[in-house]
């Protein structure tokens, strides 16, 4: 019998069959196995939202463990979700050494409800259920022989070794082998045990209720019989199904394999460019940025040339990215191959022979600029040249180099070794191979790669700017950076805006704003202006800045810390005063600003200019957006992305909003409502997945 994910055809072909071999007399036992080496990938996740037809997976399974002929689960592939707890209705498990197991409906906002919460701490004891039900990560077939989640690992044929071994146990009793008559292995320590699961889920969790309903769910398992404890599982599970968290949890799983199919404005596709093979890659510039992508480019298996100039750096970097490899290698249990991937040069004529590089140089145009000059000049004729920078013009980057169609920009986030997230920039010359090139490497890198267009930030930081912008706005009208990062933290976020700004430093924004011809100089003895442009302008940063608070790495910022590069932030009273004064200087009067303020002024201005972004036409569609900000940005997962964020509230709510903050703020251009939103609700908003036709005809009438 060979199924892949159990829609409704399968289930009914798996009861089906299964009937006709138990009534069967020839049949002597059973052995259940997938159809092109995959056991089963679980439910279908599009089913969810429809009427589910078809047999339903409780009483199958019930019934699978309940024969009276030996049943053997043949796991080729994945067993995964629904997979696994079919697999574990069975008397038997043989799996192959390739094969990866796990129970990933927690990361779908679900919990394994067809038996998974209540067999598994009754097979491999609660500890070990618990890690594997409430992270939902998969498993190789050697932990799994390791947990006793299988009885067997395979070398070569799953499907022989199993019906070999369901032949040997045909005469054999099965009573021993129907882990729902199993008692649960109940730790002594049991309250200890379940507080502390608790307390750390809830930690990890960020406000999202299917880790925690895992918890209780299994704590169910270790304190009822298991039918009651079934029917605490269908109960917890009922809650969870129709809820907006499940709804965003597998938003998110189909966004972040769609933004893998990209396109750019001009039609060019994914699935009709192909990528040029890259044997050889060279990173220019080691510092924190450069360091990271020789890592990451090194254990993708890849022959890498790191080029620093400066011989100091250069000696450090190397020490560096090697402790980063031995690092990594131990934690996977591997020897340092990677280490012997990398060469070092301080010379740019090093990169003479790969084919790509990525310039991961200072951020600044002038150096920039040079670098590529020298890259055209010293790489061989077809070297696609990526810059690693985080909003500076593509564009005319490509236009130093004698070949701009192969230039493209990908955008790391820091730390690039660890960071999934990768910004594939393309301009209007940049070709449809540059991308997919970019595209396949970042896959093999391990990221989660989104092309998107060339403009000031691109899409991830160029939305940024209105979220810190009212965050600092909110400071001047009475809010404390406590109240507005609490606000932002509660709502999901790891870290509020201020603890995130005393972390990358706030210096980097203040470099930007000079840049930008935005920074008054004297600030402190002065007046500063509040208004840039005929713009409102807040000057606490900078303000910040010209004493020398940058942070963390300071030790004084938006917060204190007890000293420089410590990271717990503690509220800061001089800062407090400084505010204080800052608003009387400025006849400000401090009024009371609660969380819901914090949210819509910060997140509905980033997500309005998520709606420009799109109208731009500088992202292909609100997935790409909502990709970037959950794997880039710390936007919790549950709630989906910004943009999906956005459907959950309801458009026509956040236009709302936005035209009333808009009004009470009309030197604030990034709260007046975008056409694309006002579009968006006059054709009734539509659901996410239907906003590209919107955009499409939106784009078709310009
Ligand atoms: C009420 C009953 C509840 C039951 C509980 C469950 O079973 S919930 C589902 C639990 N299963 C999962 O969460 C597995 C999700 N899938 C994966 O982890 C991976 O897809 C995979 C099975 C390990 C295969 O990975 P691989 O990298 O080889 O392929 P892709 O991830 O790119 O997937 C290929 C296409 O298949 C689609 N797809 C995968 N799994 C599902 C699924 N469970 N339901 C629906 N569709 C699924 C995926 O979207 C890809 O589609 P494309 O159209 O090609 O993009």
């Amino acid at each position: 019998m060979c199924f892949i994910l159990h829609s409704a055809a399968v289930r009914q072909g798996i009861v089906d069959t299964v009937k006709r071999a138990l009534g069967d007399p020839k049949v002597k036992s059973v052995v259940i196995c997938g159809q092109n080496g995959i056991f089963c990938g679980g439910a279908d996740i599009k089913e969810f939202g429809t009427n589910m037809s078809g047999p339903p997976l409780v009483p199958m399974i019930h019934a699978i463990e309940a024969a009276n002929k030996p049943v053997v689960a043949a796991i080729e592939g994945s067993a995964l979700g629904g997979g696994l707890e079919l697999a574990l209705g069975c008397h038997y498990r043989i799996a192959h050494s390739k094969a990866r197991l796990g129970l990933p409906e927690v990361s779908l906002g679900l919990l394994p409800a067809a038996g998974g919460t209540q067999r598994l701490p009754r097979l491999i004891g609660v500890p070990a259920a618990l890690d594997l039900i409430t992270t939902g990560r998969h498993v190789a077939a050697a932990e799994a022989l390791q947990l006793g989640v299988v009885d067997r690992v395979a070398e070569h044929s799953t499907v022989d070794a199993a019906v070999k071994f369901a032949l040997s146990v045909a005469a054999k009793p099965l009573d021993a082998r129907r882990i729902s008559t199993y008692p649960c292995p109940c730790p002594s320590d049991f309250d200890a045990l379940f507080e502390g699961a608790m307390q750390k889920v809830r930690q990890n969790a960020r406000g999202a209720i299917a880790p925690v309903a895992c918890v209780q769910a299994v704590r169910a398992a270790a304190t009822r019989p298991y039918l009651q404890g079934m029917e605490r599982e269908k109960e917890l599970m009922a809650t969870l199904f129709t809820s907006g968290q499940a709804r965003a949890l597998q938003y998110c799983f189909f966004a972040q394999r769609a933004v893998s199919k990209w396109s750019m404005p001009n039609g060019a596709r994914w699935d009709t460019s192909k990528p040029r093979p890259v044997h050889k890659a060279a990173v220019i510039g080691l510092g924190t940025m450069g360091r990271g992508i020789a890592v990451a480019l090194a254990q993708t298996g890849l022959s890498v040339v790191a080029v620093e100039t400066q011989e100091k750096q250069l000696m450090e970097a190397k020490q560096a990215v090697s402790g980063m490899l031995e690092r990594g290698a131990k934690r996977r249990g591997l020897t340092p191959a990677a280490l012997h991937k990398i060469s070092y040069s301080h010379d740019i004529q090093a990169v003479a022979d790969v084919d790509l590089v990525i310039e991961a140089v200072f951020e600044d145009m002038a150096l920039k600029k040079k670098v590529f000059q020298q890259l055209s000049a010293v790489c061989k004729p077809g070297t696609f040249l990526c810059t690693n920078t985080s909003a500076l013009d593509v564009d005319h980057l490509a236009s130093q180099t004698r070949n701009p169609e192969l230039v493209v920009g990908m955008h790391f986030f820091a730390p690039a070794h660890v960071m999934k997230l990768l910004e594939v920039v393309y301009g209007p010359q940049s070709s449809p191979q540059a991308v997919a090139t970019a595209m396949q490497l970042g896959k093999k890198m391990g990221k989660v790669g989104v092309a998107v267009g060339n403009c000031r930030g691109f899409v991830g930081n160029r939305m940024l700017k209105p979220y810190i912008e009212q965050a600092f706005f909110l400071l001047e009208e009475g809010a404390t950076p406590e109240l507005v990062d609490r606000a932002l933290e509660e709502f999901g976020f790891p870290m509020g805006v201020f603890r995130m700004s005393d972390l990358s430093g706030l210096d980097v924004g203040w470099r930007v704003r000079k840049g930008d011809g935005l920074v008054e100089s004297g600030l402190a003895s002065g007046q500063p202006t509040r208004l840039r442009e005929g713009r409102r302008y807040s000057p606490l940063g900078d303000l910040l800045c010209e004493q020398g608070r940058f942070g963390q790495k300071t030790g004084r910022g938006w917060y204190q810390y007890d000293q420089p590069g410590s990271r717990v932030a503690r509220s800061d009273p001089w800062f407090h005063s400084f505010l204080e004064e800052y608003r009387a200087r400025h006849g400000l009067v401090a009024r009371r600003i609660d969380h819901q303020e914090v949210l819509e002024r910060c997140l509905y201005a980033l997500i309005n200019e998520g709606f420009r972004i799109l109208e731009d036409g500088i992202a292909a569609g609100p997935e790409d957006i909502d990709i970037i900000y959950v794997f880039g940005y710390g936007w919790p997962r549950h709630r989906g992305g910004p943009m999906f964020y956005a459907g959950m509230v309801g458009l026509a709510r956040v236009l709302e909003r936005l035209e009333h903050y808009h009004q009470a703020h009309p030197d604030v251009p990034y709260l007046q409502p975008c056409s694309l939103l006002r579009r968006l609700v006059a054709s009734g908003s539509p659901p996410v997945h239907r906003w590209r036709e919107v955009i499409k005809k939106l784009h078709s009438q310009l």
